[in-house]
């Protein structure tokens, strides 16, 4: 019989994982070599377990399939619960491999280096946070656990969790038969199917708002095919932004409520019939809206469910969803509105004007527009609204958990699923968190374009709060940091020096460029002051409300 170690191994790429991240331990060295000496998926290590969480996490959303992080019990998988988290709110399917006490350890009685509690804490602590777990400790019954958790990540597009007892990687165990997906029933396919398409028919207003799931199930084309079809525009949520990057002719723009385009917020907001396909109900997406969707017409596809007004569809995978209305649709006779496509900045003045947020995506669109788009991750912070200025791009962020210290690693991360360069965007305060697992690049030969936004601050912080000295950051010199982490550094303080220094790092390959974009504090992009005036006016609302 093959080992238990390696009968994982090769689970993990039949089901679609493209790569592993991870940092060993003495809990798990023995599998962490089964995975360097068998090679059966490629093994990347980084510096701190976040990273090794993001990093997984951001390869998973891009090739729209499993991703793998595989640390030690304990101080190494504890550091994963909020990488884990944040895999869990945005929907991705990460797999989270601890290794952990062999049989022997776990009867000793002993209080065991890196127990927190008991044996079973980690495992309580990882339930909360997955959608399927298991604990390999009976190697017979290793296969069926395995294809169980498997099939879970795929069908729900969530986090699992396996925990391998160091002293039965190399057990012999039965090889891992994936188990079938679960379809939609038929008939209640057909009329969730036939009772969409007929509200849609019968609707003056129609739209088809998409957000992270449709890229989580692999189904954007599908949604595109859909709309044209049906003669429907479509708008991403905040979340969503970068989804149908392949289909512009049907992308309308981006719903940001209060703080999005006009004609896009009344599109959204005044439909009679609004299709959410693969939508998160979350505040990000939905906080700063002038007018609350009816979710009594509303038709929300999420989470293996159809929702129509105060009826639910159950277990019906989206992908299906979509296969039943595109056999069933008849083009449309309705004209689809033609909207204007969404107006980007271009032309940045090359002048001594000081930096803004929005400098830098008028930047970014003038580099994109001469040399081709690159693929994007960005953090949490004024970076992530300064992204919705930026020509539709491949774009991964945590627009919903909002867990600053993702960009640098899911940069990574993106450069291994996609071996592509890609571009990062990150504040000060984010890349004091994670920036420094760039120091990871050189022995990867990965050679991404940095952007930080430098401005000494908490800025998101300052413009809810603007009276705390605590936003107030010292300026910590990034780009000298770069040169020593094995890159090239370069500060820019005007529009001038900023457009030289992309040029700069875009001519540079075979090491991170680091451009340091200096900020005057108090400065924020143009979508985020929107946000902001959008959220404490929703806020005002809710309170006159009562
Ligand atoms: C891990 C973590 N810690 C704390 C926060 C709270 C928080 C923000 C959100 C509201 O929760 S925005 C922000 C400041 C970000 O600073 P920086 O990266 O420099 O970006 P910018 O200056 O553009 O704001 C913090 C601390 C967070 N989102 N994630
Ligand atoms: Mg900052």
């Amino acid at each position: 019989m093959p080992a238990l170690g390696q009968v994982l191994l090769d689970a993990l790429k039949t089901h679609g994982a493209g790569e592993i991240f991870g940092i060993p331990g003495d809990f798990v060295l023995p599998f962490c070599r089964m995975i360097e000496d068998s090679a059966t998926l490629p093994f990347y290590t980084l510096s701190h377990e976040p990273a090794v969480g993001f990093a997984a996490d951001a390869a998973a959303r891009f090739h729209g399939g499993l991703s793998v992080a595989v640390v030690t019990w304990g101080a190494g998988a504890l550091n994963l619960v909020n990488a884990t988290a944040g895999a869990y709110a945005e929907r991705v399917p990460l797999v989270v491999i601890s290794g952990a006490p062999g049989l022997h350890e776990r009867a000793s009685g002993w209080q065991l280096h890196h127990m927190a509690r008991t044996l079973d804490t980690q495992m309580r602590i990882f339930t909360e946070i997955t959608c399927a777990q298991a604990n390999l400790l009976d190697p017979s019954a290793a296969a069926a656990e395995i294809a169980r958790v498997l099939r879970a990540a795929r069908e729900y597009s969530l986090p699992v969790y396996l925990e391998l007892p160091r002293d039965l990687v190399t057990a012999g165990a039965a090889s891992v038969t994936p188990l079938p997906p679960r379809r939609a029933d038929p008939e209640a396919l057909a009329e969730c199917a036939g009772e969409i398409l007929a509200r849609l028919a019968a609707a003056k207003q129609p739209v088809m708002l998409v957000d992270v799931e449709l890229r989580r199930y692999g189904v954007e084309r599908a949604a595109a095919a859909l709309a044209r079809r049906l003669g429907l525009p479509v708008v991403t949520t905040f979340m969503g932004r970068g989804l149908l990057s392949q289909g512009p002719d049907v992308i309308a723009g981006t719903y940001l409520g209060a703080a999005g385009q006009p004609a896009i917020t009344r599109l959204v907001e005044d439909s009679d019939t609004p299709l959410l396909l693969g939508v998160i109900l979350s505040d990000t997406n939905f906080a700063v809206s002038e007018r609350k969707i009816d979710m009594r017409r509303a038709i929300l596809a999420t989470n293996r469910e159809v929702r129509i007004g105060h009826h639910v569809y159950p277990d019906v995978p989206l992908a299906d969803l979509l296969d039943a209305l595109l056999a069933r649709a008849a083009p449309a006779q309705r004209a689809g509105q033609q909207f204007p496509p969404p107006r980007y900045a271009h032309g940045l003045a090359a002048d001594a004007a000081p930096l803004t947020p929005s400098d830098i995506a008028c930047a970014v669109n003038d580099l994109f527009a001469a040399h081709g788009p690159m693929p994007i991750a960005c953090d949490m912070g004024d970076c992530l609204f300064t992204a919705m200025e930026i020509a539709n791009s491949r774009l991964v962020a945590p627009g919903y958990y909002a867990g600053m210290g993702y960009g640098v690693p899911a940069g990574l991360g993106v450069a291994v699923a996609t071996g592509e360069r890609p571009l990062i965007l990150v504040g000060d305060g984010a890349f004091q968190m994670t920036g420094f697992e760039l120091g990871n690049c050189r022995r990867y030969g990965w050679d991404p374009i940095v952007i930080v936004f430098n401005n000494a601050s908490w800025e998101m912080l300052r413009v809810f709060q603007p009276e705390s000295r605590f936003n107030d950051l010292d300026d910590w010199g990034f780009a000298r940091l770069a040169e020593a982490l094995g890159g090239r550094g370069m500060r820019a303080t005007t529009r001038a020096e900023l457009a030289a220094a992309l040029a700069e790092a875009h001519a540079t390959r075979g090491r991170f460029c680091l451009v340091e974009a200096m900020l005057p504090r108090g400065t924020t992009s143009d979508t985020l002051a929107r946000f902001v005036a959008g959220f404490k006016a929703a806020r005002l609302r809710l309170a006159n409300d009562g």
